[in-house]
């Protein structure tokens, strides 16, 4: 089974993650951008143009991602081509003008690659996001520019409603039937992990 993890930054992912390698020692875990990514390399910014080179970047991290995610019966990625959707799509909407046309055509050049048998969503409010972030002061990961308050939160925005629009009509764009799991990431982590759980353990392969 391969699973991906995805969700806003915030959303609780890092933290889900290293709590369920604690438990699970039959799944291989991974995450993207894999340690090989030249976060350097990234454009700064979010425009269409660097975001089509960035989405161009994190494909190619994914390519060479192939052979060790098919490696492993049961898998997990922290984060995989979900959140080049919702990350990198608003942007490269402006070159194509309408969502479908970006959606299909993300997924037309990442066709060469596996798609997950499941994707776990970490639902959380933008506010309560923004407002880990601000605790775990990690800087919001827009290409080092510091945003504004403002900004940050119309930034998540944009990509929550990437994510809710993909998978929200999952069925639309792929053959290949992906379940998707929502979780409430809003609760306390305890819950969280513990919804989490019961879900992965009914779907790996024992
Ligand atoms: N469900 C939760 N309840 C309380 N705090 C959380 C929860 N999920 C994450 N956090 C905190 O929010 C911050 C960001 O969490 P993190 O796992 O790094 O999110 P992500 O990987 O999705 O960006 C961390 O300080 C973490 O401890
Ligand atoms: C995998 C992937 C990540 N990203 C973004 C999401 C994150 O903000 C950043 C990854 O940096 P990272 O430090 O891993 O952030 P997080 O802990 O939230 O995963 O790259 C993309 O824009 N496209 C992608 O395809």
């Amino acid at each position: 089974m391969f699973i991906t993890i995805e969700g806003i930054d915030g959303s609780g992912k890092t933290t889900l993650v290293n709590s369920l390698r604690k438990i699970f020692d039959n799944i291989h875990f991974t995450r993207e951008p894999t340690d090989k990514f030249q976060l350097a390399n990234l454009k700064t910014l979010s425009t269409p143009f660097n975001s089509f080179y960035n989405f161009f970047l994190f494909t190619y991290d994914r390519l060479e991602h192939q052979d060790e995610i098919n490696g492993f019966k049961n898998v997990i990625c922290d984060r995989y081509l979900a959140s080049s959707i919702a990350y990198e799509g608003p942007m490269i909407e402006e070159l194509f003008g309408d969502k479908k046309e970006t959606v299909l055509w993300m997924l037309e050049v990442s066709k060469m690659l596996k798609l997950p048998d499941m994707i776990i969503y970490l639902d959380a409010h933008l506010d309560v996001a923004l407002e880990r972030i601000r605790n775990s002061r990690k800087n919001l990961n827009f290409r080092g520019k510091q945003l504004s308050i403002l900004e940050e939160k119309e930034g998540l925005k944009a990509i929550q409603d990437y994510y809710e629009y993909f998978l929200g009509n999952i069925e639309m764009f792929t053959k290949k039937q992906i379940k998707i799991e929502r979780i409430n990431a809003n609760s306390p982590m305890e819950d969280v992990l513990y919804k989490a759980k019961n879900i992965i353990n009914k779907t790996i392969e024992k």
